[in-house]
């Protein structure tokens, strides 16, 4: 698995995919924002309409309360005098009239009519019972229309522009007015409107086509207020706040992206651990442990391995001692039960005999975590305590207090626990004693030594006796060669063995095969 230009073209791809992922998030939020802050606006504007609406009717309604309380003879000239201070001193009322029996008898502007005027049929009488007029064509101007407001024997004529001053650009707005009772809106002036009668009296918010509309109604009176703004002006209006997000978006992609090329660009081993750490890059190989009088396999030793980014090997005891030095063994350590359980928990499953051992580090039996975190994976596998041993080395146990401990509480939980490469470290007779382990391995420097008369190999036979005296079986490691396998076959003990003269490390499906194809060996022989 070389990584050198084929992996720098999916870094580059991801990193690209981080700056548009940033950039679109940005547009996403920014578009968010303006759309909140648009939905607001035409909310406060809507407002704003009502508000003078209801000073209109305000004016509308006591103007004509006032003439309707006239002292004054009806259509006298005091009468139509009074009727025009009015009107003088109105903001938006452009002629009063005076009604009587649906007959229009005089005005502001005409003086008493010849002729009473029949008035037709209303456009719409509100809750309070007042009659309204749209657009309808007055008597008193021919060729002119305008909105009339009648309420017993008086009617007013308002202004046409009366909204003039409130057409925002770029908003634009709908007047309406609404029978809260009835249901029924008129649309009276701006543009038409796309709403239905429901949808204003509801107070919605509503996109409509290209158009955003939010209708707003007065408490008091009829009139409803649609404003409206098209999409199109909405994004220019807003085109810096959306930009303004989408920049942010675009320098945190860059920033994220040179993060992100910075960070696999980085090709220190100690880097590249951190990332085979992460993102799986570890594989796991098994050396069968055999009972050196049979040969049968009985277990297996699961052994981490690791092709760095550049494609070299690297060997475990560099990439372990640099995974202590960083903090990270005891990641490594769940990498690797994570891929025993996986590609042997089948095995184990099925095998209750059989167990694999795991290399341990001082720091995960430090670690308050590594036990409920073991007993978890094992548990989500539905595989036995008994099949996973733990191995840590002897230098490892140099905490004794806290070693001590530790294996007591894993062994208690039905964990086997093997000391590795036993000889090479600190343990005396007692300590190991105290360190109530169920098997040690006598390092390979011991087994190079047999045959050999040397100080090393007359060691052996020691370490034999203490164990058996503690009762502590033995697994000789690195056994290369036939007459140190005849060696310690010849003794009465009970001991394993490990090493490339009974198998090298293989993968999982290897090492089961061989598991097989020895079992069946045994059945016919
Ligand atoms: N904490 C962890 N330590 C780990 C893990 N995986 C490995 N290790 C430790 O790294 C050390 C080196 O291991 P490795 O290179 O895998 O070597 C092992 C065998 O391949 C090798 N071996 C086995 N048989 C022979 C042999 O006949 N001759 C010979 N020259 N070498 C042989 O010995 C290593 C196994 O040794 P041990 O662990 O002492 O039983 C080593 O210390 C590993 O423990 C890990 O996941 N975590």
């Amino acid at each position: 698995m070389r990584m050198t230009a084929n992996h720098r073209i999916p870094i580059a791809i991801r990193s690209l995919a981080v700056l548009c992922a940033c950039t679109v998030t940005g547009l996403v939020v920014g578009g968010l924002v303006a759309y909140q802050s648009t939905e607001l606006k035409l909310d406060h504007y809507g407002r704003q309409l009502i508000a003078y609406a209801e000073a209109y009717n305000s004016e509308i309604i006591t103007t004509l309360d006032e003439v309707n309380a006239s002292p004054h003879p009806f259509c006298s000239d005091q009468d139509i005098n009074r009727l025009r201070e009015l009107v003088y001193h109105g903001h938006i009322v452009k002629e009063i009239g005076r009604v009587r029996n649906n007959m229009l008898y005089c005005t502001s502007v005409n003086g008493r009519l010849d002729h009473p005027i029949q008035e037709t049929p209303a456009d719409l009488v509100t809750p309070s019972g007042k009659s309204i007029w749209l657009n309808k064509s007055l008597y008193s101007v021919p060729g002119m229309r305008g909105d009339i407001t009648q309420y017993g024997e008086a009617d007013f004529i308002a202004a046409q522009n009366a909204f003039g001053d409130l057409r925002e650009d770029p908003m634009g707005y709908t007047t309406t007015l609404a029978n809260h009772v009835t249901g029924k809106v008129l649309p009276t002036a701006g543009d038409p409107l796309k709403l239905t009668n429901q949808e204003v009296l509801a107070e919605r918010e509503l996109l409509r086509g290209d158009t955003f509309y939010v209708a707003r109604c007065s408490e008091r009176f009829a009139p409803c207020m649609v404003t409206s703004i098209t999409l199109h002006k909405a994004w220019l209006m807003n085109s810096s706040l959306i930009g303004g997000f989408a920049l942010i978006g675009v320098l945190a992609g860059v920033v994220f992206a040179s993060m992100n090329l910075l960070h696999w660009n980085d090709r220190s081993l100690q880097a590249q651990l951190r990332r085979a750490l992460r993102y799986n890059q570890i594989t796991v190989v098994y050396q069968p442990i055999v009972e050196i009088k049979t040969g049968k396999i009985v277990g297996a030793e699961a052994l981490a391995r690791w092709i760095d980014e550049d494609g070299n090997y690297v060997r475990p005891d560099v990439f372990v001692s640099a995974a202590e030095e960083l903090g990270i063994i005891g990641k490594l350590t769940r990498v690797v039960l994570d891929c025993v359980v996986t590609e042997l928990g089948e095995h184990l499953r099925s095998h209750p005999q059989f167990y694999i051992s795991v290399n341990i580090a001082a720091a995960d039996l430090a670690d308050p975590q590594f036990l409920p975190a073991l007993e978890n994976v094992l548990r989500t596998h539905d595989i036995a305590t008994r099949s996973i041993n733990l191995e840590l080395t002897e230098r490892s146990t140099a905490d004794h207090h806290m070693a001590i401990s530790a294996i007591h509480k894993l062994r208690e939980r039905g964990h086997q626990f093997f000391i590795d490469d036993f000889g090479t470290g600190y343990s005396s007779l007692s300590y190991l004693n105290q360190l109530a382990v169920d098997a040690i391995k006598i390092d390979r420097a011991f087994t190079d030594a047999i045959g050999t008369g040397s100080l090393t190999a007359a060691i052996v036979p020691q370490i034999l006796s203490m164990a058996a005296t503690l009762g502590v079986t033995v697994v000789v490691e690195g056994v290369e060669r036939a007459e140190q396998s005849a060696y310690f076959a010849a003794l009465q003990q009970h001991i394993l063995a490990q090493g490339w003269h009974f198998g090298e490390a293989i993968p999982a499906k290897d090492l089961m095969r061989l598991f097989e194809s020895r079992e069946a060996e045994k059945l016919l022989a």
